[in-house]
């Protein structure tokens, strides 16, 4: 193997932008799909993943979602999702792990949200030897602000593991407005915030891309459509972002990284994140996604390095900094960076 592929993969790393359900196995979605009907529209789903435009792109990643909600139908099942996730980060050398996932209720709301969460969090603690993760709860596009605002309490009640509250969801549904108070109140109590951000190439888009920047949340998620006057305000105001490379090409209808907003960002020395997005759905890893990186802005280690570091300071649980930057020191040392 390259010897930076396999730095890449030693490294420790640092996930901040991973969907939950997104992270599934793509075995485990298909075991979990019982209807041959359903397999079927999965293969096609999966045959026209990097068909059309950015458009019909999205429609195709949110039509899998719907069917993977669709196939996740009890406790056991997140639980499994939440496992294996947990898994696969722990052999690529994460150290930490934001997890993000929409709260939801199972079995008509016998089976409530707050059990969904307990679920994920159970295991959460199980894995801490190996890993350490915590929750981020969603807020989805297409949710009523009533919901929002239970998601808010949710977060509240589990504070010592839920760590913020993500903005997601289909982009076609502009509603970050609608939804404005809810975020207000989490600046109230001290609660982080990240927000999807530019992700349709579409002047409503844009415009809300305003909202957004106005509001001036914690992290912002991809931005990968946006004016210069956009640009500017979030290289100045100085607002980190979370960027997913395999992601962000397949849904900017890309060919490489070279034309990624990540060199603009990173030649300005902006705070930024590389992260995954849905490694099962997208077939990455943080190692990958990482090493397409460094081969395309031709990073030294020494850099890529400097870049997990600076990373970890733009974790939510202030608490986990140091403990990060701990293990890097120690891998630096090891592997005589400096
Ligand atoms: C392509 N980029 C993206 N843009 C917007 N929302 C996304 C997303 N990737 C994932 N999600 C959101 O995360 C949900 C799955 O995880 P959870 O069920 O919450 O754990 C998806 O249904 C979608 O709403």
């Amino acid at each position: 193997m390259d010897d930076v592929q396999c730095f890449c993969e030693l490294i420790p790393k640092i996930e901040l932008h991973a969907h939950l359900n997104g992270c599934i196995r793509s075995s485990t979605f298909r075991q979990l799909l019982s209807s041959p009907t359903d397999q079927t529209r999965l293969d096609t789903l999966d045959k026209e993943f990097s068909v059309g435009d950015t458009h019909a792109r999205m429609a195709n990643v949110f039509e899998k979602f719907s069917l993977l909600r669709s196939c996740v139908t009890n406790l056991d099942d997140i639980r499994r999702i939440a496992r294996e996730t947990l898994e696969d980060f722990i052999s690529d050398n994460v150290i930490y792990a934001e997890l993000r996932t929409r709260p939801r209720s199972f079995h008509n709301g016998k089976i409530p949200s707050s059990s969904y969460i307990e679920a994920i969090l159970d295991i959460m603690k199980k894995y801490e030897e190996k890993i350490c993760s915590r929750l981020i709860l969603s807020i989805d596009r297409t949710q009523t602000l009533e919901q929002a605002m239970e998601t808010l309490k949710l977060a509240e009640n589990y504070r010592t593991h839920i760590v913020g509250l993500d903005f997601s969801g289909d982009p076609n549904i502009k509603s970050f407005e609608r939804f404005r108070p809810v975020f207000d109140l989490a600046k109230q109590i001290n609660l982080s915030t990240t927000i999807h951000i530019g992700e349709l190439p579409d002047k409503e888009c844009i415009n809300e891309n305003n909202l957004i920047i106005d509001y001036k949340p914690t992290r912002l998620g991809h931005f990968n459509f946006r004016t210069n006057d956009q640009e500017q305000r979030v290289l100045k105001e100085q607002i980190p972002l979370e960027l997913c490379p395999t992601s962000n090409l397949l849904t900017m209808n890309l060919l490489d990284l070279t034309e990624h907003h990540f060199d603009l960002f990173y030649k300005n020395k902006h705070p930024l994140a590389i992260c995954t997005d849905d490694s099962g759905l997208m077939n990455c890893n943080l190692s990958s996604e990482l090493f397409q990186v460094v081969q395309t802005f031709h990073l030294t280690k020494k850099e890529l390095y400097e870049f997990i570091f600076q990373t970890s300071n733009l974790i939510f649980d202030k608490n986990m900094i140091e403990f990060c930057q701990k293990k890097l020191n120690i891998f630096s040392q090891q592997s005589n960076l400096f």
